[in-house]
């Protein structure tokens, strides 16, 4: 039988624990068969990102319209775009490709080791272009920072953030928590109307790399087998804990979290 689809449009990480390498392997893990629009080649290891190099515009556009057109979509997600440029071509590419697609924007602006992986002019444009396009944006507290402005250090200040970022015209948000203080990891999600908690356990481990790509793509793969959008979130945050706290240590840095556990489940 023919599993359903989901679109990755984000970068290579030569290290193998995040971007398409992450969104690849979680599909895999979901019953889900992968497609690719790559944006950039990053140049990454363990210890962080020495420089990237992007696709062009027109090349990420043709890959979507290559595939959308002959396999068909039935979720997609972006990672790390890259440039304004190349934003602006997956905005309208999606909108003549099919604008009802489910829509996970991840807004990757930095690695977890502070280095840039999006243009500075790119942020505005992921703002104005994706967010209102997008059925769920999935930002970290660094992200909700350079995009609204609020430092998250409470409940209280996670929820006014959310409510800031919906302005931006996405029908979900999803306030990521990893980075707050406590034993336990609260993410929030609200359309407006209903306000969801999620709260798990913290794992003591440094190596959390690719964790937000593999928990947008993990949420990805659930809209793309038809599942609501809270319970495509649920699903995704049971599936990063698990893989967080199965992550391994690689190299003299940050080693990646792991879908492995789904082999042996
Ligand atoms: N140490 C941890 N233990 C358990 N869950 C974690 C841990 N760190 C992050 N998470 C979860 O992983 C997901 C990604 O979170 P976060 O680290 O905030 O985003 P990003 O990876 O984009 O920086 C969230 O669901 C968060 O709650
Ligand atoms: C190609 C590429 N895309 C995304 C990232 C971000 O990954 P990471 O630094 O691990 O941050 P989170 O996945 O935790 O948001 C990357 N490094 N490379």
């Amino acid at each position: 039988m023919t599993p359903p689809t989901a679109l990755t449009i984000a970068g290579s990480d030569s290290g193998g624990g995040a971007g398409i390498q992450a969104d690849l392997r979680t599909f895999f893990a979901h019953g889900v068969h992968g497609l690719v629009a790559l944006t950039a080649v990053t140049v990454q290891n363990s210890l962080g990102v020495q420089g990237f190099t992007e696709i062009p515009a027109d090349v990420v556009a043709a890959q979507i319209k290559a595939v959308a057109s002959d396999m068909g979509v039935d979720a997609a997600k972006t990672g790390m775009l890259a440039t304004a440029e190349i934003i602006r071509a997956v905005a309208k590419t999606l909108d003549e490709v099919g604008g009802d697609i489910p829509l996970v924007v991840d807004p990757v602006a930095a690695s977890m080791t502070g280095h840039a992986l999006l243009r500075e002019d790119a942020l505005e444009a992921i703002r104005t272009e994706l967010f209102p396009r997008a059925t769920l944006i999935t930002p970290n507290l660094d992200e909700v920072r350079l995009l609204t402005g609020i430092s998250v250090t409470s409940p209280a200040s996670q929820r006014e953030a959310a409510e800031a970022l919906l302005a931006f015209g996405s029908r979900w948000v999803l306030v990521k928590g990893g980075h707050m203080e406590g034993s336990t990891c609260v993410d929030l999600l609200t359309d407006g109307d209903a306000v969801i908690s999620l709260s798990g356990p913290r794992y003591d481990t440094e190596n959390t790399h690719g964790g937000g790509d593999t928990m947008a793509s993990a949420i990805t793969a659930s809209l793309a087998k038809g599942a609501s959008v809270p319970d495509a979130v649920a699903a995704g945050k049971k599936f990063i804990e698990r893989c967080v706290a199965e992550s391994y240590p690689l190299g003299a840095g940050v080693g990646p979290v792991s879908p492995f556990w789904v082999l042996t489940d």
